[in-house]
């Protein structure tokens, strides 16, 4: 198969039983990458949530949803970002790369509420999970909006709603119509359980489904990188900073 924007290495990982195009690919990074990462996280930069703590890289979005143009961090490019490039995950995207990355951390028993991403991101959403592995719940509008009778015509076709098992060190991509006609979140639970083929829209795609042969998945600290790109753009830092001379 031939893709005009060079994701044809993606497709084996797309999640069949869900709107296109989201893709699972289990361990994306190695368990040394993984420490390697986790070790280098900033310890002074978490903003603190009541039920999870975060942090923005380059910086947080201003209030117009506008980014102070900025490197990433040399530990959220490579590898990540490298790998990326070889199955052209931004291809398609205005900056064809990403150009922010939120860090969240989620302890036992911690989650966020079902929400959707907004208008500040190009459609393509790129989620390393870090440390542990959870459910996330992807479940369409329809739900929560009764008057959206589209999603509710989708929901009937996809077997919405349903959850995304990531597996420590996956990478989870959710693009285009999935990005905008679903809600994802994660449930605020110690435990996952009822995990099977049938309740679980990437079983097929894990790594190691062994460990969850009992249905459960023990929730332990997970640490997610969420990596976008932003629309807006702004340069003024880096004049500010005399860092854009020619
Ligand atoms: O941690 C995750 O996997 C989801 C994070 C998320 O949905 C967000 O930050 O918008
Ligand atoms: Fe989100």
């Amino acid at each position: 198969m031939d893709l005009p924007n060079g994701r044809t290495k993606l497709e084996v990982f797309k999640i069949a039983s869900l709107p296109p195009e989201i893709y699972y690919i289990p361990n994306f990074i190695t368990a040394e990458e993984e420490a390697s990462i986790l070790g280098k996280i900033p310890s002074n930069r978490w903003i603190t949530l009541s039920h999870r703590r975060l942090q923005a890289h380059p910086s947080t979005l201003t209030k117009n949803n506008t980014l102070l143009g900025a490197p990433l961090p040399s530990y959220l490019l490579d590898p990540i970002v490298e790998r990326f490039k070889q199955l052209g995950i931004f291809d398609a995207t205005p900056h064809r790369q990403p150009n922010h990355v939120l860090i969240n951390e989620y302890r036992k028993g911690e989650g966020i509420m079902p929400h959707e991403d907004g208008a500040a991101y190009a459609p393509v959403v790129a989620t390393v999970s870090l440390g542990a592995s959870i459910c996330l719940e992807i479940t369409g509008k329809g739900s929560s909006d009764p008057q959206d009778s589209t999603t509710e015509e989708e929901e009937s076709v996809y077997a919405i709603p349903t959850r995304i098992l990531q597996e420590r060190r996956s990478l989870l991509v959710t693009t285009e119509a999935a990005y905008s006609d679903l809600l994802h979140g994660i449930a605020a639970v110690e435990v996952d359980e009822g995990l099977s083929e049938e309740t679980v829209a990437n079983w097929g795609l894990l790594g190691d489904r062994s460990v969850f042969e009992d249905g459960r998945n023990e929730r332990a600290t997970r640490v997610s990188l969420t990596y976008r790109d932003v629309l807006k753009v702004s340069s003024a830092a880096s004049k500010i900073l005399g860092t854009n001379k020619r």
